[in-house]
């Protein structure tokens, strides 16, 4: 039964609702090509469970930040908690989450996140990445794993205490098994494993194979776990997982703590696997928009060698006098649009919004491709066009309305990492390479749809500057 004063939606089925009524291949298109039918606040039926979509900017920064204490939780979604028993970081609530997500936070700062020690680091791993790319002397390539398994490094780095050499097979199984995972979470399948869970447990199809991913990655972790514990010196962290094993001792006897070993286990996979598939995804799609538009390519090399010439590698203290550079990287965010629909919440009472009700309890659609090519914020929303951050003087200009990471008390746990990792591997990669596709290849801009949206499987060329 719908509650009185609940946004509008699409007629729903008896049952199963909505669930075959959206197109789950391109459910961030269908979903805003729905609010120009129904608003920006609208529900979708899944199975039994309601659910509210927010869209534009307006409301959903009236949402996540005016409304942000009633929407900072997550739904419970079976197809996760079966794996992750609500523990971690991403899919936790209430007390947990604040102390998982404080103590993450805050041991990320320690071991570098904003600071100098981890740009060596990415700038080490950048020399490690061009050394294998120069070696294809400019033949097309795919990219995807190389990036995956560079980009995964830096977070590897932080959370392990050390990278993983490009030839190993395992690790580049688990990168793979990342994808796979995440593309069956956006599916139709997590949605019905999530409507209907007592059923599809029992029933074959991709879903089963989630579980599975996720018990080979866990499988793979602690092997890192044993190793911690066998070398663990307290006096001595050198990693996320040193000062967590220091934690668990240090509240052992305090029984509102959080810290135990099956929790360690689940937040290092939601660093791992968050940290390792968002900022990869948004490299590759800079390199196909950087050989889609060679004038561009050409403007932001032109702006590096004038600021950091050839002869050093590019720092963050060079950001500031970069402008161009920075609104590419940002258009390449916002075209991007890597997590398209972001992480579901949950109303922890019931909120008002645009002049409807949303009880507690509903699960909360936060629609962020509505706002990365929102029309009344963005001048040529289907357009890549770096203008979009720039002032009239040419100097950067930082939208309000770019929320690729999201907003309020949730917003994305790695963003500085991030803002890092994208502006040194991007800009290092245009100080030494030329992106261009293949001979006779046209510029595929297609995507697979998932947890994040990336960009089928391509190759491309890089070429070493002269
Ligand atoms: C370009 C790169 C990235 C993008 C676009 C991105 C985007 C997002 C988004 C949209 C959310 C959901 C926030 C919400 O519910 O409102 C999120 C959550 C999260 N991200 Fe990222 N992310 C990126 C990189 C990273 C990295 C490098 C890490 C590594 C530490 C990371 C860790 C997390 C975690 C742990 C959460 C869950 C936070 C929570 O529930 O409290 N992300 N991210």
């Amino acid at each position: 039964i719908q509650p009185a004063n609940f946004p509008p939606g699409p007629r729903a089925l008896p049952f199963i609702g909505n669930l075959f009524t959206v197109d789950f291949k391109k459910l961030h298109e269908n979903c805003t090509q729905l609010s120009e039918k129904y608003g920006d606040v609208y529900s979708l039926r899944m199975g039994q469970t309601w659910m509210v979509v927010l869209n534009g900017y307006q409301t959903i920064k009236e949402a996540l930040v005016a409304q942000g204490a009633s929407m900072a939780d997550r739904p419970i979604q079976p197809i996760l908690e079966d794996v992750n028993l609500n523990l971690g970081v991403i899919s936790s609530n209430g007390h947990r989450w604040k102390q998982q997500r404080q103590f993450a936070l805050s041991t990320l700062k320690y071991f570098g996140v904003g600071k100098k020690s981890l740009e060596s680091a990415i700038l080490d791993e950048f020399k490690y990445l061009s050394t294998y790319i120069a070696e294809y002397k400019g033949k097309p390539f795919n990219p995807h794993l190389i990036i995956n398994n560079a980009v995964s490094n830096i977070i590897c780095s932080l959370v392990f205490g050390h990278r993983f050499e490009y030839s190993n097979a395992r690790f580049q199984k688990v990168m793979s098994m990342f994808d796979q995972a995440l593309q069956i979470q956006g599916s139709i399948w997590a949605q019905l494993y999530n409507s209907f869970p007592v059923i599809m447990r029992r029933l074959p199809g991709p879903h089963q194979s989630v579980q599975n991913i996720w018990n080979e990655v866990k499988a793979f972790l602690r092997t890192e776990f044993k190793e911690h514990r066998k070398n663990w010196n307290p006096s001595d962290p050198k990693d996320y997982i040193d000062c967590y094993l220091s934690e668990i001792e240090k509240t052992k006897d305090n029984v509102s703590s959080t810290f135990d070993e099956e929790n360690l286990a689940i937040c290092t996979l939601d660093l791992f696997v968050a940290g390792s598939e968002t900022t990869s995804t948004t490299l590759r799609w800079g390199f196909l928009y950087m050989s889609k538009y060679p004038e561009i390519q050409e403007k932001v090399q032109a702006e590096i060698d004038r600021v950091v010439g050839r002869s050093r590698q590019p720092t963050m203290a060079d950001r500031t006098s970069m402008p161009y550079t920075e609104a590419v990287i940002h258009e390449v965010q916002r075209m991007g649009n890597i997590v398209p629909l972001s992480v579901p919440r949950m109303t922890s009472k019931d909120v008002r919004l645009g002049g409807y009700v949303i009880p507690k309890g509903v699960t909360i659609i936060t629609n962020l491709t509505s706002v990365m090519f929102d029309k009344s914020e963005w001048k040529t929303p289907y357009t890549f066009n770096p203008g979009h951050f720039l002032n009239e003087k040419g100097n950067f200009d930082k939208r309000a309305s770019f929320i690729p990471f999201s907003a309020g008390k949730r917003v994305c746990l790695g963003e500085n990492l991030a803002r890092m990792e994208l502006f040194l591997f991007f800009t290092s990669f245009m100080q030494r390479f030329s992106f261009s596709m293949p001979p006779g290849v046209k510029h595929a801009m297609d995507y697979n749809f998932g947890v994040t949206l990336s960009p089928v499987s391509y190759e491309i060329c890089a070429t070493l500057r002269q």
